[in-house]
């Protein structure tokens, strides 16, 4: 790999040097050691590091390389006064030259110079700010330069930065009637919406359509309608198959309403979905819990399907009848736990579409106000990555249920009155004895065995002394970036691994071990 020789003329500093390893070479970059070399020693890493052609700089290839600098250094050491004052002046220069680069950057965008931008842009944070708070972004958009805008929003910028007078990019462009660059940032913005982060079981793609559930008649008459889909559950078993298109995994087989038996809408319980547009017209989808009885039907049609036990054979299955099972997971196992009205013991109807029950009992005081035990539940429980207080480790533990030399982070139940950020910090110190300060939200998970919402946080410790509950936990230790990354690629030294990217706890532990430490 060749350096380029601009980048090394203009960026001889410790975060664009930083910056140009952490992103054309490996995530594994040992940054901090990095920070805190002088400029020659940097200039030698480089230098060394091309030499050893290493495709990963894992720790022991780290520690190669900075012997080999120090004694490159002792070389070079024979003009010592050259590399003093060589020294000497780039440091003292460091900041001017760093604020200097900077100021060039924001001017080529507020100038529309794509060439010079173009140059810098490894060079300087991209979301670098201004005195009064103004990103490259928002200087093209004040001007309405599109070039500068796509460049920007392409390598990933934050189009959601607030300057100090609390404007977005796309507020100043609209201020300014640049409409190319206005459109194009609120498109990006309801893109940046949509892909925020789907954990698996958590795209469903139907339309709930609870007015449809809630009217008597417009759920008869989607029982009814022609284009109507109905999946099928035995005892809490889905019957899947395996996907033509996607070979390894699974999918429901869904019915149509002429391939189900008159007999089975009438004796089963169907759970409505959902519709597939916001049309009310359009497909209804069902789930139907199956009782005991002729089945025949199923494997007339699907001959190679089966009944199969959730746990983990739908953890394989394509996305969106993920999101399907969850949905009448949950919904099954409420129905099926709670054949009796909790305040009084009577039986209960189910109504709208499996989605509330209703007890038979008319003294019943369930019928008066709101009762929460008429509608199905959902638990919400948190799962935390929890970072060093210096942001180089992070804490992961293992359950004695665990299959061995996994790691997972920590999770616990929310309890009645609690915060999110009182549930975590609880939990942390409960079974690991870390403290925790700030907390903050990364993205949630419905875990539909039976009905878990699982919210994921990135927790900030302010210790570090680790006191592991017994009874919770097995283990508990802090693992270095380079460590996940081992584990990540599934070659760590012990054959630690961490859970499959289905649960929401390896896209926490990968967001962090992927990400810039510098904006943590
Ligand atoms: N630890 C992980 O890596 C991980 C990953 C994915 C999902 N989860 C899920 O997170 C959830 C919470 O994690 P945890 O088990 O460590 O919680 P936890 O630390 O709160 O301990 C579990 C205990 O909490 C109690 N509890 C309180 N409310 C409960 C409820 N509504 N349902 C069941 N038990 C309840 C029970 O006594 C249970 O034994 C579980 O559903 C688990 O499957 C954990
Ligand atoms: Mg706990
Ligand atoms: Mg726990
Ligand atoms: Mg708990
Ligand atoms: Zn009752």
């Amino acid at each position: 790999m060749c350096i380029h020789s601009a980048l090394l003329k203009s960026t001889l500093k410790g975060r664009a040097l930083v910056t140009y390893l952490f992103t054309n070479r490996t995530r594994q970059i040992f940054l901090c050691h990095v920070k805190t070399f002088s400029f020659f020693q940097k200039v030698l890493l480089l230098q060394t590091f091309q030499e050893t052609h290493s495709p990963v700089l894992t720790k022991s290839s780290f520690f190669t390389v900075k012997k080999k600098l120090f004694n490159k250094q002792e070389v070079c050491a024979k003009r010592p006064e050259t590399i003093i004052s060589r020294k000497m002046s780039e440091e003292t220069d460091v900041e001017s030259k760093d604020s200097e680069l900077v100021q060039r950057f924001l001017d080529c965008a507020a100038r529309g110079d794509v060439e010079n931008f173009e140059q810098l842009l490894g060079a300087v944070d991209i979301d670098v700010k201004s005195d009064r708070g103004w990103t490259a972004l928002m200087f093209a958009a004040r001007n309405g330069h599109t070039s500068v805008i796509n460049i920007l929003v392409q390598k990933g910028c934050d189009v959601n930065c607030l300057n100090a007078s609390g404007q977005t990019a796309l507020e100043i462009a609209q201020f300014w009637n640049h409409k190319e660059v206005a459109s194009i940032l609120s498109q990006y913005r309801q893109q940046l919406e949509y892909d925020q982060i789907h954990n698996y079981y958590s795209l469903n793609p139907l339309y709930r359509a609870s007015d449809v559930r809630k009217d008597a008649k417009q759920l008869e008459s989607a029982k009814n309608n022609k284009s109507a889909k109905f999946i099928m559950f035995s005892k809490l078993q889905p019957f899947l198959i395996t996907s033509e298109e996607k070979k390894k995994k699974f999918k429901f087989a869904v019915f149509t309403l002429d391939q189900l038996p008159s007999s089975i809408r009438e004796t089963s319980t169907l759970i409505f979905l959902g519709l597939e547009t916001w049309d009310p017209v359009s497909s209804p989808w069902f789930a139907v819990d199956l009782v005991e009885g002729d089945h025949s039907f199923i494997s007339k049609y699907y001959p190679d399907g089966s009944f199969v036990a959730p746990f983990p054979t739908t953890m394989q299955m394509i996305q969106s009848h993920a999101g399907l099972f969850a949905e009448a997971h949950s919904i099954l196992c409420w129905l099926d736990k709670y054949r009796f009205c909790p305040t009084c013991g009577s039986k209960q109807t189910v109504i709208e579409g499996g989605y509330k029950q209703v007890c038979n009992n008319s003294d019943c005081t369930s019928h008066k106000g709101v009762h929460n035990t008429c509608y199905p539940r959902v638990d919400p429980s948190l799962i935390m990555l929890v970072l060093s207080p210096s942001k180089k480790q992070c804490l992961l533990g293992r359950q004695k249920r665990f299959p061995p030399k996994m790691f997972s982070c920590l999770a616990g139940f929310m309890e009645p009155g609690e915060s999110i950020e009182d549930t975590c910090r609880r939990e942390i110190e409960e079974e690991s004895g870390v403290k925790v300060g700030r907390v903050d939200y990364h993205s949630s998970q419905p875990w539909p065995f039976p009905a878990t919402l699982m919210l994921g946080c990135i927790a900030h410790a302010r210790t570090e002394t680790i006191t592991i509950d017994k009874d919770e936990l097995e283990e508990a230790r802090w693992f270095s970036r380079a460590e996940i990354a081992q584990m990540l690629a599934g070659q760590h030294p012990d054959g630690l691994f961490i859970p499959p990217s289905q649960a929401i706890a390896h896209q926490l532990i990968k967001s962090w071990a992927t990400s810039n430490s510098a904006n943590l």
